[in-house]
């Protein structure tokens, strides 16, 4: 999996809803809200089936109804066009989760 270009960057990260790139870091964080913990455990056991059908996994981090996340290709050792499609393919299910 290769990184992504300069060009690709310029197109594809401003169309994320809420994603900002991590500093000092190839990668990219979002925080998820939702109003209890079975929503956030919902979210979060939706997108590990989905991830696990991707070979691509979240790092995430889960206290009650918030999920803290960041994206980043390890094998690449920064942003590739997965990160793009696993946030996106998140949003989705959050969407659907009941997001706050
Ligand atoms: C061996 C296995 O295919 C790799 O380690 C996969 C698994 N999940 C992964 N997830 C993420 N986020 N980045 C990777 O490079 C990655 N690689």
């Amino acid at each position: 999996m290769e990184r992504l270009s300069d060009s690709d960057r310029a197109e594809l990260l401003p169309g994320l809803d809420g994603w900002t790139m991590v500093e000092g870091r190839d990668a990219i964080q979002k925080r998820y809200a939702f109003d209890s913990f079975i929503q956030a455990f919902g979210f979060m056991a939706q997108v590990a089936l989905v991830a696990e059908a991707m070979n691509h996994h979240p790092e995430w981090f889960n206290v009650y109804g918030t999920v803290d996340v960041t994206l980043s290709t390890h094998d690449a050792d920064g942003l590739s066009r997965r990160d793009v499609e696993l946030a996106r393919r998140m949003d989705q299910i959050a969407a659907g989760a009941g997001q706050a």
